[in-house]
């Protein structure tokens, strides 16, 4: 049985080995501090600045860390410098970025080119000539100022800490934002149970939005959370979920109290179990959260749910069976949801979506797309490959059922569970007696646009000016 190896985190959580990339989480390398070029290298003369820097100039090999100010000393600047159709940055004797001209005068943030206030572009991209050269680059403390012709030349300064954020050529991931919560994320198995991620229902409703800043650092860390002490009315729980944003409508409904009566088509609305799966595999966007609060279960038994971390299970299968990892990330599966009359939801595109779906430039896991209830004909598969498939999803299914993975938990009325639909399966077993459940989705861009938010809010790294106003500089977008 393939375990992670436990490190000093308590022995619920763990992250991932130090592999260079797992399933859905990178572990972020920790770059030695990095001086700025020495006054030396900060002394070349204006001239010397605009010649092309030499084409083998020194690659990124220690990548630098983000200035500590926004505005450098003058006698400590990158050195800047025209290299063909590029402009060339040195951060330090070994690590240079380059900027293409075009990439620069397009993401001119000026006044004139970038709203202040809808931070959307002001002009006409596809009128810079394809071959724009720069009048002059030079390097001073707030950033680097480019002058471009035009019929009155125009200035543009980009600030050096965004500069190196947005290094492409190298990319600094390091100090990208996404890296941040790439970073955070924290694996688990059954062992959650001892500590799993909890708020309180006062935390998350206080108006300060630090609790709910909490709950949605729970949720990007762990993929879900409880919410304790929630009053047990429908009410208490749609006010609780519209704080993350507001809730996503589907054929079910907007916010649902449900029990086992048939009341729309779907085993959800029955007492038979279920066993892991994500919701909504039929949808081209399927819901991001999806919260459940058991309100009441009597005369009857059963009725547990159930939570596996997908990104888990998808890590022991890229390790265990890289084949069907392979197979899982690359053939579609359709979908479909047609158990009521005026409803007819099948997958779009037809073929549907492959059940883990990676980001084909970094090779992380970003979604889970399971279950089996819901899949529609395989009619696009052919050859030994179709075989090939089922044995992947026999072991993915296997996978899921590994107690290990497991993490079984019995709702009571008053604690809501709330869980990331794109990460972590839920299910239930079989239950007897009258069991009535309410609950909700949220999108997943309401969701990751309140996590950033809040983020802006409490995290030092992307605080929003004391104006009120976010700078065009952000790190997102
Ligand atoms: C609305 N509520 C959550 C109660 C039921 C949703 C139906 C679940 C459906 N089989 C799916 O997997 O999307
Ligand atoms: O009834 C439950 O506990 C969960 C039902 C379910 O899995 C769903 O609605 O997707």
């Amino acid at each position: 049985m393939w375990r992670a190896p436990v490190t000093r985190l308590p022995s619920h959580v763990f992250r991932l080995p130090a592999s260079p990339r797992c399933a859905g989480t990178t572990l972020r390398t920790h770059p030695t501090p990095v001086r700025y070029p020495r006054r030396g290298l900060g002394q070349l003369t204006q001239a010397a600045a605009l010649k092309p820097s030499s084409p083998k100039g020194p690659r990124a090999s220690s990548a630098p860390s983000h200035p500590s100010k926004a505005t450098l000393d003058s006698d400590d600047l990158p050195i800047v410098s025209l290299d063909g159709r590029k402009v060339a940055i040195g951060w330090n004797a070994e690590t240079w970025s380059r900027f293409h001209n075009i990439w620069l005068r397009d993401h001119c943030r000026c006044s004139e080119c970038f709203h202040a206030v809808t931070k959307q572009r002001l002009f006409d991209t596809f009128e810079i000539p394809a071959d724009i050269q720069p009048l002059d680059v030079k390097a001073i403390p707030e950033g680097l100022q480019v002058t471009w012709p035009a019929s009155t030349p125009h200035i543009s300064l980009y600030p050096w800490s965004w500069l190196q954020t947005c290094s492409y050529d190298p990319p600094f991931p390091h100090l990208r934002p996404e890296s941040e919560s790439k970073t955070h994320q924290i694996i688990w198995g059954s062992k959650i149970q001892q500590a799993p991620p909890t708020v309180t229902y006062e935390e998350v409703m206080e108006s300060g939005d630090f609790g709910l800043y909490k709950w949605l650092q729970n949720i990007d860390r762990f993929g879900f959370s409880f919410v304790n002490n929630v009053p047990v009315t429908t009410e208490a729980t749609e006010e609780l979920a519209t704080r993350i944003g507001f809730i996503r409508e589907t054929q079910y409904g907007k916010f649902w109290d449900f029990t086992s009566n048939m009341a729309k088509g779907d085993t959800a609305y029955t007492d038979l179990a279920l066993s892991a799966h994500t919701d909504n595999t039929y949808f081209t966007d399927p819901a991001g959260l999806q919260m459940f609060h058991m309100l009441s279960h009597t005369e009857g038994s059963g009725g547990a749910s159930l939570l596996v971390d997908g990104f888990y299970a998808a890590s022991i299968l890229r390790d265990l069976h890289p084949e069907s990892y392979e197979l899982l990330t690359r053939i579609p599966v359709p979908a479909h949801a047609v158990g009521e009359e005026g409803c007819l939801y099948r997958s779009s595109p037809p073929l549907g979506y492959p059940v883990l779906s990676v980001d084909r430039s970094s090779g992380a896991l970003y979604q889970v797309r399971w279950n089996n209830d819901d899949r529609s004909v395989l009619g696009h598969v052919g050859g030994d490959e179709l075989e090939k498939l089922y044995e992947a999803m026999r072991i993915w299914n296997r996978l899921l059922k590994i107690s290990d993975l497991e993490y079984w938990v019995q709702l009571t009325p008053g604690t809501v569970v709330i869980m990331n639909n794109h990460r972590v399966l839920h299910g239930r077993s079989a239950f007897t007696g009258r069991r009535r459940m309410c609950g909700a989705y949220i999108g997943i861009d309401e969701y990751t646009s309140k996590l950033a938010v809040l983020e802006e809010k409490f995290s030092s790294r992307t605080s929003t000016p004391s104006e009120g106003q976010r700078s065009v500089w952000h790190p997102k977008f």
